[in-house]
């Protein structure tokens, strides 16, 4: 159970991007965050896994609370949270046995990680996953020799090899063509219910959100102004969320954290 009180992001004297957030997402539940670009959706997901530092309020996952957590006890915390990413963080010129390894870095020490020597139960948790995503005979190709599905597939079993008690996934499908992104979906929901973990997914797609989600969560201007199923995610809500925003924007627009991964590289 992931739970969320009063949180508040605030990034150096800017005013607060997120303001007073409550969430609850208890175990196996696939939620989908939606909204419009700059909503705060994904400073929450980085506050969450720590990439961002909150400004006050609480995130409590499985009853540890993550916010005062520091050093190893934080290390240790981090390696329980799985990340995907929209632009997949993959290193290029290693195997896709390499990068999905690297999602155990957490576990191993550190000459064990540096000398790519990876323990027998590792190797074998790998083919496991990789042969359940599809990816199994690419063990040994290079990762810039893969097309972005199977990329993302193998950001998929990376963060599976966390052992992760939740997994986050930051826009996981706006790299991707219609048909890979409705797999990719796919296989989050699958993977939700067969390892019975909490998938957070923040989305531009609405139409996905309402496809492959049981609950959808609307953000405006750092609050949540809609909790709810899909069914209930009517045309009121829809012009809550995105008021301002051109109807043509609303669907598949590049996000602001796109542009900015893009322009740091
Ligand atoms: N590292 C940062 N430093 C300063 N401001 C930031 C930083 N990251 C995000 N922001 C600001 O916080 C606000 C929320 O951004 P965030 O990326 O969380 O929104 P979002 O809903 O995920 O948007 P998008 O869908 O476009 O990615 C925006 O106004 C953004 O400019």
């Amino acid at each position: 159970m992931l739970r969320i009180k009063e949180l508040v992001k605030r990034y150096g004297d800017e005013k607060a991007v997120l303001k007073n957030l409550n969430l609850e997402v208890p175990g196996e539940s696939v939620v989908s965050i939606i909204g419009a670009s700059g909503a705060g959706k994904s400073t929450l997901l980085r506050c969450i896994n720590k990439l961002v530092e909150p400004s006050s309020g609480s995130i409590e996952l499985n009853g540890t609370e993550l916010t005062k957590l520091e050093g190893k006890a934080l290390r240790l915390a981090r390696r329980r949270i799985g990340m995907v990413f929209q632009g997949f963080n993959l290193i290029d010129r290693l195997t896709v046995m390499e990068n999905v390894q690297s999602g155990r870095l957490g576990y191993l020490p550190t000459w064990r990680a540096m000398t790519r020597r990876y323990p027998q139960e590792d190797i074998d948790r790998a083919f496991h996953l990789m042969e359940r995503v599809g990816i199994a005979h690419y063990a040994n190709k290079r990762a810039d020799e893969l097309s972005g599905g199977e990329r993302q597939r193998v950001g998929v079993v990376r963060a599976l090899m966390q052992e992760p008690e939740i997994l986050l996934a930051d826009e996981p499908t706006a790299s991707l063509d219609p048909k890979t992104s409705k797999q990719i979906m796919e296989l989050l929901r699958a993977l939700a219910s067969e390892l019975h973990l909490p998938v957070l997914i923040n989305i531009h797609n609405v139409n996905e959100a309402r496809e492959y989600t049981q609950r959808i969560v609307g953000m405006r201007f750092g609050r949540i102004i809609f909790d709810g199923k899909p069914g209930d995610l009517n045309q009121d809500a829809m012009d809550e969320i995105y008021a301002g925003v051109p109807a043509e924007e609303r669907d598949g627009a590049q996000s602001s954290t796109h542009l900015r991964e893009v322009a740091a590289r």
